[in-house]
């Protein structure tokens, strides 16, 4: 088994080429639009889903079949046409122009394979079964789904205020990691969700020393 390496790859404006236009080509563009990434499908024929990106103007189709030509400039391939052989010579040519990419009926033999995804605004949730396929992740993903629910959609921007009051603010690195810690309990989350004054660095941090303080008395 291939060492998969796990990762979150900004591609806002990058170029990503899609050969293909049928079901896994619509899903993974669906990914990459979802990461504003700048994406051409290259397919002679394409779902009504992608015709209706490509008329409102969230991506570039050419409407014919794959040329090597169509990978100049770009950051990903992926090779989704429902022929093997064609999905085997892009992936190659890729590879000669250092490009890594993606091969939809053969994804071990690919650079890189796409895992089951659930996004709660800048939380993002992954799942893999390294290439044996997706239904467990998928079923993993929907059980988190449930567990992680719509509320976390606002969480990932208030702990990014309250991690620059709390390095601005705390100096002991120790100290600094447990009220962090002590910031993403579900109940110090939904104390921020209802706190209007987080920008307060003075109060803030008194109550994360609190909610620090308690937890501690709970592991004692
Ligand atoms: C997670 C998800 C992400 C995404 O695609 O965005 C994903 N597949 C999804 C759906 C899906 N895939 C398949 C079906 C049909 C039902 C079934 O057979 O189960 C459905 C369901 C559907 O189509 O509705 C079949 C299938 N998949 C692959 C092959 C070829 C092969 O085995 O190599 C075949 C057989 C094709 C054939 O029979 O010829 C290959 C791959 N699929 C992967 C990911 C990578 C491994 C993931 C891992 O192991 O962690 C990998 C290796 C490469 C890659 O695609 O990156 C997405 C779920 C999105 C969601 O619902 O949330
Ligand atoms: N990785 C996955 O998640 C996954 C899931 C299901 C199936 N698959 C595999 O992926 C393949 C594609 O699945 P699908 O459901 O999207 O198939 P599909 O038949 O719906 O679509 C295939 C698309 O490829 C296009 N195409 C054919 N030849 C082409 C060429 N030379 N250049 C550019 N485009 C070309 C067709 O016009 C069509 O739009 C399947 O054959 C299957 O082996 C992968």
């Amino acid at each position: 088994m291939p060492g998969w390496y796990p990762l979150l790859l900004r591609l806002d404006g990058r170029k990503c080429v899609v050969f293909g236009g049928g079901a896994v080509a619509q899903r993974k563009t669906g990914g990459l639009l979802e990461a504003n990434a700048d994406v051409h499908v290259v397919s002679p024929q394409i779902t009504p889903a992608l015709l209706e990106w490509s008329r409102l103007g969230r991506l570039r189709w050419s409407e014919r079949e794959a040329e090597e030509k169509d990978m100049e400039g770009a950051t990903l391939v992926f090779a989704a046409t429902d022929r093997p052989e064609v999905n085997a010579r892009l992936a190659e040519a890729a590879a000669e122009r250092g490009i890594p990419a993606n091969v939809a009926d053969d994804g071990e033999n690919g650079d890189f394979i796409v895992p089951a995804v659930l996004r709660r605004g800048g939380l993002v949730l992954t799942a893999s079964a390294s290439g044996a396929g997706p239904a467990l992740p998928v079923r993993i993903v929907g059980e988190l789904a449930e567990r992680y629910g719509p509320i976390y959609n606002e969480n990932v921007e208030v702990l990014r205020t309250i991690r620059r009051i709390v390095k601005a603010e705390v100096e002991d690195p120790a100290e600094r990691r447990a009220l962090l810690a002590a910031a993403v309990t579900d109940e110090a989350l939904a104390e921020w969700r209802a706190a209007s004054w987080l920008h307060d660095a003075d109060k803030l941090v008194a109550a994360l020393r609190q909610l620090a303080k308690r937890s501690e008395r709970k592991d004692a």
